[in-house]
């Protein structure tokens, strides 16, 4: 991998806002992995003319390529891609205990963890996700694989140890010191490799398996080493009955949660199927991010995520692919599935609930950003971000996509809107023909 001075010039698409994608034929000048100039094709023209580029590889996109930003995961779990399509025929809790903690307690062997991880890292990799914001296990040396993997291949990545404390069946969890004790090592140690794309994540893994004592203690270690925070919050009724029941006090899921300080505008929690009005409230009174994942809200029966109720409130949103709780590691999946579950709340009476692809292709790009704090670097192509990036062709060998001569509009606005629409819909890696995280080469099938 080596760190060219790159100019694209082609169609080149992203979004400034949920309602404004903004697509154009033009060019982007990348130099030493940042954007340091970008434009109209004329522009173009007359800049090489100039020999402003006379130092830079020149990629000119044919017809049916452009070039889209890197996706960004805001909720998976890397110890689980092996259950990945497996064991989906219980509820939340019921499936954590037969199937999700045995499979994590095997990443105490930190040569499993290593094999596992490398293929994780390059699967997520394939399929366009540049930034991936992990869960990995309670295994300070298994998780650390996992920083590893990153790290090889290049992948953007913010990564937790789980912390849990309270017992389970499979006796997978720590006392409260010593959970402390290896999460401030894990910290430090992620910090010491001094990698700028990984970054520890405080990440106690819910309600149910935390008590106050440890979600106390993680937040304070949070502040203390100006981490991000990552957790689960309202994703099943019997989810919500067990924490309230064990938290006499609080009203609410998201009380627990604030009481113990983990609520900051550096907080991101997953699902959020169930929130109520107060929380509502709550959470963008805090800065709380969420990370909508509608795969696994499905397919472990949790609810149907009202995703626009929470746009509404003033949250930000990202996508989270949420493995293996989700069936399906890509973020065109969250997307398609994002643009399903929000038609059919809205079929079945709640007004303006969809989203259309526009909207679903900002929350997988720029919301993500925004909802890991990573916006000032990455989620679009302004000027002075990381070119974190995807060469998409629409029609690249091995595609599913047809193409029907004579078909598509012939005007180059409606042609360009339409290419990129195709490959929302119906693209999948085969289209994903490079893939760039900070300039870097990381994929290439060209
Ligand atoms: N979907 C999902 N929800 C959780 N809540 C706590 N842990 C998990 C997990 O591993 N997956
Ligand atoms: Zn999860």
């Amino acid at each position: 991998m080596t760190s060219k001075n790159i100019v694209f010039v082609g169609i080149i698409a992203s979004s400034s806002s949920l309602n404004k994608l903004d697509i154009n034929s033009g060019y982007i000048a990348v130099q030493h992995g940042k954007i340091v100039k970008k434009g109209s094709t004329d522009e173009f023209v007359k800049f090489e003319k100039a020999g402003e580029f006379s130092s830079y590889k020149i990629m000119k996109l044919s017809r049916n390529q452009f070039i889209i930003p890197g996706f960004v995961d805001c909720h998976t779990h890397a110890p689980q891609f092996p259950n990945i399509g497996l064991g989906l025929d219980r509820p939340l809790l019921e499936w954590l205990a037969k199937y999700t903690f045995p499979l994590e307690k095997k990443y105490s062997d930190t040569e499993f963890a290593a094999k596992v991880y490398d293929q994780v890292v390059q699967r997520l990799l394939t399929n366009g996700t540049t930034t991936a914001c992990y869960f990995g296990s309670l295994h300070v040396e298994g998780t650390l694989e996992l920083v590893k993997s990153a790290i090889k291949h290049h992948q953007r990545a913010l990564i937790g140890k789980v912390s849990m404390n309270k017992e389970n069946d499979a006796g997978y969890y720590n006392e409260t010191k010593k959970e402390l004790t290896d999460v401030e090592e894990f910290i430090k140690t992620v910090i010491s490799y001094q990698n700028e794309l990984v970054e520890p994540v405080v990440t106690p893994r819910f309600a149910v398996s935390c008590d106050k004592e440890l979600m106390e203690g993680l937040s304070k270690i949070a502040k203390q080493y100006d981490c991000r925070i990552q957790s689960h919050i309202s994703e099943n009724l019997s989810e919500i009955e067990y924490v309230l029941q064990t938290n006499p006090k609080c009203k609410t899921y998201g009380d627990v949660y604030d009481e113990s300080g983990i609520f900051t505008d550096k907080c991101i929690m997953a699902h959020a199927v169930h929130l109520t009005d107060e929380e509502l409230t709550l959470l963008p009174s805090r800065g709380v991010s969420v990370a909508h994942c509608p795969a696994s809200n499905t397919r472990l029966k949790s609810g149907l995520c009202p995703v626009r109720r929470i746009i509404n409130a003033n949250i930000t949103v990202g996508l989270g692919t949420d493995v293996s709780g989700g069936d399906n590691a890509s973020i065109l999946d969250a997307i398609r599935r994002t643009m399903d579950i929000s038609m059919c709340l809205e079929m079945q009476g709640s007004p303006n609930y969809a989203l259309n692809w526009k909207e679903a292709f900002y929350l997988a790009t720029l919301g993500g950003a925004k909802a890991l704090n990573l916006d000032h670097k990455i989620g679009n192509f302004d000027v002075g971000k990381d070119f974190d990036a995807l060469l998409v062709d629409v029609y690249s060998k091995g595609s599913q996509i047809d193409e029907y001569e004579g078909a598509l509009p012939t005007t180059s606005e409606e042609y360009v809107v339409d290419l990129l629409q195709k490959f929302v819909f119906l693209g999948d890696d085969r289209n994903i023909v490079q893939v760039y995280v900070k300039g870097e080469l990381v994929k290439n099938l060209l």
